[in-house]
């Protein structure tokens, strides 16, 4: 199946699901969260009319006489003071930040400004009406929505809530997500290796990747190659989760026992994409929990989540932005065999050029490391050196 016809599949099957719960969280908290309803500003921003210079308010009418002779300096303005109102024909000392006085409608910088011997200010050049006054409302008018449902709290998001007096802000309950890692060869780091063993590698792949997105995590453990433990395993991880990754035994070997078990005891949806690494990505249920299966070698672990994981868990949250970035760039390698999946590549920027980072097997992960995103060589086309690829960073496929 094509990636994009199995990717629209796993997001409709993703909004299908009821909405996660709200929670209502102080905005220390907030951060990388998805809003659950629209902010809407209670107040203007900034509340009253301020000054954006240190220097001195007047009404531009006064100008001519600024210029002339100078003007009497009727009040000293700081930020978090409350002015009185101009006194006509004055000026006010002021400083950035500080309220404009009723009467006053513009601000010269104190550089501009000549201060005569008995006090007054003398303005060195015209004034226009406005100048360097920050209006009231300037940056947020209340009543409009500030920031929409659906958008994924970034810090300067976080900012824009709190300078309309808000404390706390209504988001979407991450998701209880367990990991699992399944096959007889898997063993954690920190023991030692026993012939035939491997560390197990996409367990840290996924719990990092997981924790970039904000999710839950329950921590499944290794499965054995075993129908009945595997089963067992399911069943009780199904029970506590919103939904099951698993990594390993997917593809068509007697040992792929993730795979029988879905097809007996639960469902399979999706399997078989056409994406490389990645083939086997399987989109299941057990116990009426959702299962995204993907694929052991670890590269295409690591793609998977990136590119078919990471929007559906997205889409389950609210969020309105689950398209992974990608930047048209020319290659530096040449990639001369057409293949029938859209591949993957790890790669990486070398003065605005896209190249290849090391080796692309779907077993190799620390070309992944080495690079800093993925290059899309699209099913059936070829590139040549000078070609423009799309490149998909790592920064925005991980966060
Ligand atoms: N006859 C066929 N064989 C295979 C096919 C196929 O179409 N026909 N597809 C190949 C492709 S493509 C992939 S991808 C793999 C995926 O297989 P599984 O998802 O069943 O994964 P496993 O067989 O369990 O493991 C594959 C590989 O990855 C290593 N692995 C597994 N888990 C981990 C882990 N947690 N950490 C580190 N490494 C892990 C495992 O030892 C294997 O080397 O199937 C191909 N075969
Ligand atoms: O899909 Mo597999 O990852 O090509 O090796």
């Amino acid at each position: 199946m094509p990636v994009d016809q199995a990717l629209s599949q796993l997001l409709s099957s993703a909004r299908s699901h009821a909405a996660q719960p709200v929670d209502d969280l102080p905005l220390e908290q907030a951060l990388g969260h998805v809003l659950a309803a629209p902010v809407i500003a209670a107040h203007d921003v900034p509340p009253w009319d301020n000054s954006a210079m240190d220097g001195y308010a007047l009404n531009s009418s006064d100008a001519e006489q600024a210029r002339r002779q100078g003007l009497q300096v009727s009040q000293r303005i700081t930020a978090g003071m409350a002015p009185t109102p101009l006194q006509p024909g004055t000026c006010a000392r002021i400083f950035t930040g500080a309220p404009l006085p009723a009467g006053a409608d513009c601000v010269e910088m104190q550089e501009n400004i000549e201060l005569t011997d008995n006090g007054l200010a003398r303005l060195i050049q015209a004034v226009q009406p406005g100048q360097n006054v920050r209006p009231q409302g300037q940056d947020v008018r209340s009543g409009s929505t500030l920031l929409p449902a659906g958008l994924r709290l970034r810090p300067q998001d976080l900012g824009v809530i709190a300078s309309v007096g808000l404390a706390r802000v209504a988001v979407r309950r991450p998701l209880r997500v367990a990991v699992v890692s399944t096959g007889d060869e898997l063993v954690e780091p920190g023991a030692a290796l026993l012939p035939g063993q491997i560390y197990n590698s996409n367990r840290f792949t996924l719990i990092g990747a997981l924790q970039r997105l904000g999710q839950q995590i329950i921590d499944g453990g290794i499965l054995p190659d075993d129908k009945a433990q595997t089963s067992a395993r399911l069943r009780a991880l199904a029970e506590q989760a919103d939904l099951i990754i698993s990594s390993g035994g997917v593809s068509v070997g007697e040992a792929d026992c993730l795979g029988q078990v879905l097809r007996e005891q639960g469902e399979v949806a999706l399997w078989k994409l056409a994406i490389k690494p990645g083939k086997p990505f399987t989109l299941g249920r057990f116990a009426d929990t959702p299962l995204l299966g993907l694929p052991g070698n670890p590269a295409a672990t690591l793609v998977t989540f990136l590119l078919l994981v990471r929007p559906y868990l997205l889409t389950r949250l609210g969020c309105n932005q689950v398209d992974a970035v990608s930047y048209q760039l020319p290659a530096e390698f040449d990639w001369p065999r057409s293949g029938s999946r859209d591949e993957y590549l790890r790669a990486g920027l070398r003065d605005g050029r896209v190249v290849l980072s090391g080796n692309q097997s779907s077993g190799v992960l620390s070309s992944a490391s080495q690079g800093s995103g993925l290059v899309l060589i699209t099913a059936g086309s070829t590139v040549a050196a000078g070609e423009s690829v799309p490149f998909l960073p790592f920064s925005g496929l991980l966060d």
